[in-house]
């Protein structure tokens, strides 16, 4: 459910459900069709040319949509006006090639988050972002900017080296890879874009150039989505500069296991940055959790179920699942071109069963292991050999990316070799094509197809599933998804889910999928029919924009319930006027070796006894010598911590809580009743000795009048140890 609590909570309030509930009610019934929406409405070549002279363009039926989703129509009187919204993402959903010196050709950016995005229209939005192109020359930008435009695009420019150390090395050579589970680059790989530093740099560098843009264009009341691990160093950036700025962060890849993010050698900066904005969204619960639990075990921080706390300041961590504009798919398979193209289709692969494959050539989508399993599946099934062919679209990307161009040859070499091994005069089971489709061939072929393939290692959401069912309502195919795909979350009941890295179990399941009993298979289609067709990125993107304008308003409520802060001057002041004081100390933590969030003193492990902080000898022998003024150090620790530490100053120390006290010239006195029943620790100590040498970095310590558990340096791990450990308690006779 879209904008849900990244854990789902008993706790989660009501009228955050109810709102939501509300909202998409008010969505529908207030969804008015605009022209561009009609099938085959979209703006002509002809309006095209007309309303941008210097543009020279080649429109795709593909772009044409495009055009007017982006376009939308003009907000008129009687509607109210839109909130408007600035879309932040590296790459705008048009790629800029230049045509001359003052022409450019424009055309769409292929990949998950601009389609998703294209389906945004409820918002008067505006996209800021990286054109793909350098334009060293002023008169080059300002034609682009001018070009953009009327696209409501606005370009951040950046220049060769930028891209190369910000976007093919920290971005696509360093986060990508990692937030996928592939680890960190070697030196080998990493020296081809010099050292971590000098990129991490420039990924700052690059994050402050789209914050400059941001700035510039921001009007107040705007909300700011930011996309994606290219920029997650701009909620800070932004938030530096107008605090008010209603921020939102969203990321499109997996978010790993704290394990693995913590490799990052700027692990902590990048997490504290993106706890700049007001909402942080992922794709499914699971990297919503994962992000929470590096908040609070590498930067030390309070994870609730509403998100990560810092000081009092929440940041409102929820899982926003992505889909598609589905009626735009549905709708696309009545236009006459994508009809005869399926006819075609047909026709091409007549008597034989069509599998697809649709990705970017990356090495996330699994390519080799979905070839390796077809292969798996011809060689034990000689009887499809001529029957079936493995139609793999693999979109060309990161090309500058040597790992990239690695996978290429690798993906060619295995394809060469099946087909030599399996093909025949007149036929070759797979057709792998290095490039990318238009939207109508696209629709075309998810339409035609039997069963679709995705095999991703890792992937953030993948689209091309959605896209799949939304085409396939006469077919009714089968699709073989990835458990590693987001998407698996969502479409898992209807499609066959499968571990990519276990070729055999994927050659099984393609085998399973094309003897699937028609039964079977409507009942599969119609499961994930409905879940794509209701979960639309419309509704992905509203839930977001609304959960954000509702998460600024909660904080500002919150800020006015924090405590104030203590006004230090008038502290100060009455301090000065009184003549009998009392000062009440706290010791550990207080007046304690400053430590880190891991308990380390100076980068050592704590010593287990706490230590007075050497600094504060001084003031306190001076606070200590007033006569105006009685000092207590009141602490949890027993006696001989005590007597240890503040032996030479004048003072009253009080242990273990109150139950000892003592003027440090005179003698230890105790509250303790005389028949204190002691009868438990025994029993007791058996169960923190257990736990203790479970949990690393606790420690336990037997005191006069209690025993006490620390697991304060331990870290979040210790929590499922805490939830075993308080119910016997509960149990031990009082
Ligand atoms: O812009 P590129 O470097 O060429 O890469 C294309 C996009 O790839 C990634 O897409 C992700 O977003 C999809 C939509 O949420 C999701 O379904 C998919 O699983 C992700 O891989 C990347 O996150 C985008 O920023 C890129 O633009
Ligand atoms: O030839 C192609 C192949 C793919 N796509 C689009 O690229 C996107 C891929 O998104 P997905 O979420 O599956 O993965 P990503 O590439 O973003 O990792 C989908 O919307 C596809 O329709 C496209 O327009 N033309």
């Amino acid at each position: 459910m879209p904008g849900n609590n990244y854990c789902p909570s008993p706790t989660t309030p009501r009228t955050r459900l109810e709102r939501l509930l509300r909202d998409r009610e008010l969505r529908k019934s207030s969804r008015v069709s605009t022209p561009s929406e009609e099938i085959g409405d979209t703006l002509s070549e002809a309006d095209f040319f007309s309303q941008d002279s210097i543009l020279s363009c080649q429109l795709s039926d593909e772009q044409q949509d495009f055009e007017g989703l982006l376009e939308g129509s003009p907000p008129q009187d009687v509607r109210p006006r839109k909130q408007r919204l600035l879309v932040v993402a590296n790459r705008l959903p048009v790629s800029a090639t230049r045509m001359a010196d003052d022409a450019w050709h424009l055309e769409i950016s292929v990949g998950g988050l601009v389609s998703a995005l294209l389906g945004v229209k409820e918002f008067d939005a505006r996209w800021i972002g990286w054109a793909g192109v350098h334009v060293p020359d002023e008169s080059g930008q300002k034609a682009l900017t001018e070009a953009l435009a009327k696209k409501r695009c606005i370009p951040v420019f950046l220049d060769e080296d930028t891209v190369h150390q910000y976007y093919n090395g920290y971005c696509n050579n360093v986060l990508w890879p990692l937030f996928h589970y592939l680890g960190l680059p070697q030196e080998d790989r990493l020296s081809t874009t010099r050292s971590f530093q000098s990129q991490f740099d420039a990924y700052k560098r690059a994050n402050h150039m789209f914050a400059d843009v941001v700035n510039e264009h921001y009007e107040e009341g705007d909300v700011v989505w930011c996309h994606d691990y290219h920029l997650m160093f701009l909620p800070k950036c932004l938030k530096e500069h107008n605090s008010k700025m209603k921020v939102g962060w969203f990321l499109h890849t997996p978010f790993p296991s704290s394990e693995i993010h913590r490799m990052l050698p700027s692990r902590s900066d990048l997490l504290r940055s993106v706890l700049a904005a007001d909402l942080v969204g992922f794709h499914t619960y699971d990297y919503a959790r994962h992000f929470v639990s590096a908040c609070t075990r590498i930067l030390g921080l309070e994870g609730t179920p509403e998100g990560v706390e810092d000081q009092g300041r929440l940041t409102r961590v929820a899982a926003f699942p992505i889909g598609i504009d589905s009626d735009r798919f549905i709708r696309a398979l009545e236009l006459p071109k994508v009809k005869e193209s399926m006819k075609d289709l047909k026709e091409r692969f007549a008597g034989r069963k069509l599998m697809l494959g649709v990705d970017r050539l990356d090495m996330i989508k699994g390519i080799p292991q979905k070839i390796l399993a077809f292969e798996a599946f011809l060689e034990e099934n000689p009887q499809w050999r001529e029957k079936v062919v493995l139609l793999q679209i693999a979109v060309p990307t990161r090309t500058d990316v040597p790992e990239y161009q690695k996978l290429t040859s690798q993906v060619h070499e295995i394809v060469g070799r099946i087909n030599g091994k399996f093909g025949t005069l007149t036929s070759v089971p797979i057709h792998h094509l290095d490039r990318s489709l238009d939207f109508t061939a696209l629709c075309a072929l998810y339409a035609v197809t039997d069963v679709a393939l995705v095999t991703s290692l890792r992937d953030g959401m993948n689209l091309v599933s959605y896209e799949f069912v939304a085409c396939q309502a006469a077919k009714k195919g089968v699709l073989i998804l990835s458990e590693f795909a987001g998407a698996a979350q969502s479409l898992g009941a209807g499609a066959l889910l499968v571990n990519p890295w276990n070729i055999s179990d994927v050659a099984t399941s393609i085998r399973y999928a094309l003897n699937m009993s028609e039964d079977e298979r409507e009942k599969r289609f119609h499961h994930n029919f409905m879940h794509v067709t209701t979960h639309t990125s419309q509704e992905w993107a509203a839930t977001f924009v609304s959960e954000l304008n509702d998460t600024v308003v909660e904080a500002q409520l919150r800020t006015r319930q924090v405590l104030p802060v203590l006004p230090i001057d008038t502290a100060v002041s009455r301090y000065t006027c009184s003549h009998n004081r009392l000062l009440i100390l706290g010791f550990n933590g207080s007046l304690t070796e400053p430590v880190d969030s891991s308990g380390r003193r100076g980068g050592q492990i704590r010593e287990l006894e706490p230590r007075l902080n050497p600094e504060l000898k001084e003031p306190l022998k001076k606070l200590c010598g007033d006569e105006k003024t009685t000092v207590i150090v009141l602490s949890g620790s027993d006696r001989s911590v005590l007597d240890n530490n503040f032996e030479e100053f004048n003072m009253w120390l009080a242990a273990e809580n109150g139950m000892f006290l003592r003027l440090t010239s005179g003698d230890w006195m105790t509250t303790m009743p005389e028949n204190l029943n002691m009868d438990w620790v025994d029993s007791v100590k058996h169960v923190f000795e257990y736990f203790t040498e479970r949990t690393p970095r606790s420690h336990f310590e037997l005191r006069e009048t209690s025993l006490v558990w620390n697991y304060k340096y331990a870290g979040k791990q210790a929590f499922p140890y805490l939830l075993d450990f308080i119910p016997p308690l509960f149990s031990l006779p009082s």
